[in-house]
C-alpha cells in the first residue's frame, strides 16, 4: 500500500471511532496547500541540472505548521503528502502548538557537492520564501538534510525578510540552533522505549535491540539505549550491515560510519546481508530509515516482541495486522519519533524569547512531554479499546478536530 493510502486509512479508522462528522473528516484530510517547484542549478562542471522540489502544508488548526525537509531519490508527491499529515497528528499527539507539513526534493544528496547542495537549497528556499515563515510553516531537517541545510534557508530567507532565526529549527548552535536538538529524535526514542518496556515490567539493560538506519535518529537512538545497558547486536545503513551477537561498540562504530561515510568495513562485527536486517533475532526492532520498510512479505518472520517506529511510516497497515495477530507490539511514528519536532518546538521557542536554554533543560522538558505523551496515548487506547498505532492517531485527529472546531472551520 502506498504511503498516502496507508497514512489516509488509518486516519479514517481513527476518524471513525472518534465519531467525527464525515464533512470535518473530508476537511482534515485535504491538505491546506500543495506546493511543486522546479529547481534548476549550475552544476560544478558548469553544466545544468533540474530537480523537482515539494512543500505540502497539510493543516494548521493548532498552529503554524511543522515538519522536516529530505533530500532523496525516492522523494515523490503522496509520500510527502503522507509525511505532511504524519506531522499533523504528530504535533498535536506531542502537544505542542503546531499544524503539519513535510518536504523534499527529489536527488541523491550523496551525489552532489556541498556548493551543488547549497545552490540548490538557495534556489528551493527562493521558490517557498513566500509561503514559509515563523509563524506559518517552520521547515526542519529530515532524511538526507541537517543543521547546514537549514543554515543555508535561514541565510537566503533572511534575504527577502529580514533576519528570521525561528523560520527554521534544527539549525547551527551558532546561528540560534537548541543544545539537545540533534540527539532529540533518537532521545524521545529512548524516553519512548522506556514508558513502553515500563508497562510490561521491564528496562532497557539487557534488551537486544536492532535498528536499521545509521544516520541521525539511527546512530543517537542506538548510542542512547547502550548507554542504558540495551546490547545492540546488528545495524544497517544504505553502504551494509554489520552484527555482533554481543553488542556492538557504538562509538566506535558512530565514530567509524562519520569516517567512512557509512558503517560498511566496520571491525567490531561480521558484515551481513542489509536485507536480514529486520527479521534478526532481537527483543526490539528499531526501524530509523525509510518508510514502508516492514509489509507483507516480511512481517510474519519478524522476531522482535517490542517495535519502535523511530522512521516516518516503516510499517504497512497489512504488516500492522500481521504483527498484531503474532502479538508484536508496535509503538508508532507518530509518538515514538516525536522527541525530533518537541525539541524543534523548545528551539522556536528559545529564538522568539531570544533566551537559550541550558541542554539539561531541553533533556529535562523533553522527558516531561515524552512521559505524558504516552500516558495520553495509553489512555486513548484504553476509551477505545484499541492498539496503539489507532490510540496515537485517535489522541492526534480529535485534538485537531476539536481546535478545528473551536476556529470554525467546520463548514
Ligand atoms: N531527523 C529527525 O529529527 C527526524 C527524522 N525522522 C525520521 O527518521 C528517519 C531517519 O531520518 P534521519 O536519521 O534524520 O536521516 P539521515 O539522513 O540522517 O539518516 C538516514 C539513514 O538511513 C540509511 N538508509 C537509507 N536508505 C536505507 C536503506 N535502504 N536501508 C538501510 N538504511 C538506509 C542511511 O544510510 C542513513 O544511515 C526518517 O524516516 C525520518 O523521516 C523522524 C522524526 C524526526
Ligand atoms: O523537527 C521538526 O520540525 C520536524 C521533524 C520531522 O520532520 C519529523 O518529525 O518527521
Amino acid at each position: 500500500m502506498n504511503a498516502l493510502a496507508a497514512t489516509n486509512r488509518n486516519f479514517k479508522l481513527a476518524a471513525r471511532l472518534l465519531g467525527l462528522d464525515s464533512k470535518l473528516e473530508q476537511s482534515l484530510l485535504i491538505p491546506f496547500r500543495e506546493i511543486k517547484v522546479e529547481c534548476t542549478i549550475p552544476k560544478d562542471d558548469g553544466s545544468l541540472a533540474s530537480f523537482v522540489g515539494f512543500r505540502v502544508q497539510h493543516d494548521n488548526a493548532r498552529g503554524p505548521m511543522k515538519g522536516g525537509i529530505r533530500y532523496h531519490p525516492e522523494v515523490e508527491p503522496d509520500e510527502v503528502n503522507a509525511l505532511a499529515q504524519l506531522m499533523t497528528w504528530k504535533s498535536a499527539v506531542a502537544n505542542i502548538p503546531y499544524g503539519g507539513a513535510k518536504g523534499g526534493i527529489g536527488c541523491n544528496p550523496l551525489e552532489l557537492s556541498l556548493s551543488e547542495l547549497e545552490r540548490l537549497t538557495r534556489v528551493f528556499t527562493q521558490k517557498i520564501h513566500d509561503v514559509i515563515g515563523a509563524h506559518t510553516d517552520v521547515p526542519a531537517p529530515d532524511m538526507g538534510t541537517g543543521p547546514q541545510t537549514m543554515a543555508w534557508i535561514l541565510d537566503e530567507y533572511s534575504k527577502f525578510h529580514g533576519y528570521s532565526p525561528a523560520v527554521v529549527t534544527g539549525k547551527p548552535i551558532d546561528l540560534g540552533g537548541s543544545l539537545g536538538r540533534d540527539a532529540a529524535t533518537g532521545r524521545g526514542v529512548l524516553f519512548a522505549t522506556q514508558a513502553l518496556l515500563e508497562e510490561y515490567g521491564k528496562t532497557i539493560a539487557g534488551q537486544r535491540v536492532v535498528v536499521q538506519g545509521f544516520g541521525n535518529v539511527g546512530s543517537w537512538a542506538a548510542q542512547l539505549i547502550s548507554e542504558q545497558g540495551g546490547i545492540v547486536t546488528a545495524v544497517s545503513d544504505v553502504t551494509g550491515a554489520i552484527k555482533n551477537r554481543n553488542g556492538l561498540d557504538i562509538p566506535r562504530l558512530v565514530k567509524h560510519a562519520r569516517e567512512n561515510n557509512g558503517v560498511k568495513g566496520y571491525s567490531g562485527g561480521d558484515s551481513i546481508d542489509p536485507s536480514s536486517i529486520l527479521v534478526e533475532e532481537c527483543d526490539i526492532l528499531i526501524p530509523a530509515a525509510l518508510g514502508g520498510v516492514i509489509n507483507r512479505d516480511n512481517a510474519k518472520d519478524i522476531k522482535a516482541k517490542f517495535i519502535i517506529e523511530a522512521a516516518n511510516h516503516p510499517t504497512d497497515p497489512e504488516a500492522d495486522e500481521i504483527l498484531s495477530e503474532k502479538g508484536v507490539v508496535v509503538l508508532p511514528d507518530i509518538y515514538a519519533n516525536c522527541g525530533g519536532v518537541t525539541v524543534s518546538y523548545f528551539e522556536w521557542v528559545q529564538n522568539i524569547q531570544g533566551f537559550m536554554w541550558d541542554e539539561d533543560k531541553v533533556n529535562g522538558e523533553l522527558k516531561m512531554y515524552m512521559r505524558k505523551g504516552f500516558k495520553d496515548v495509553k489512555e486513548m487506547c484504553n476509551t477505545h479499546s484499541c492498539h496503539l498505532r489507532m490510540g496515537a492517531f485517535c489522541l492526534g485527529v480529535n485534538r485537531v478536530a476539536r481546535a478545528t472546531l473551536l476556529r470554525g472551520w467546520e463548514a
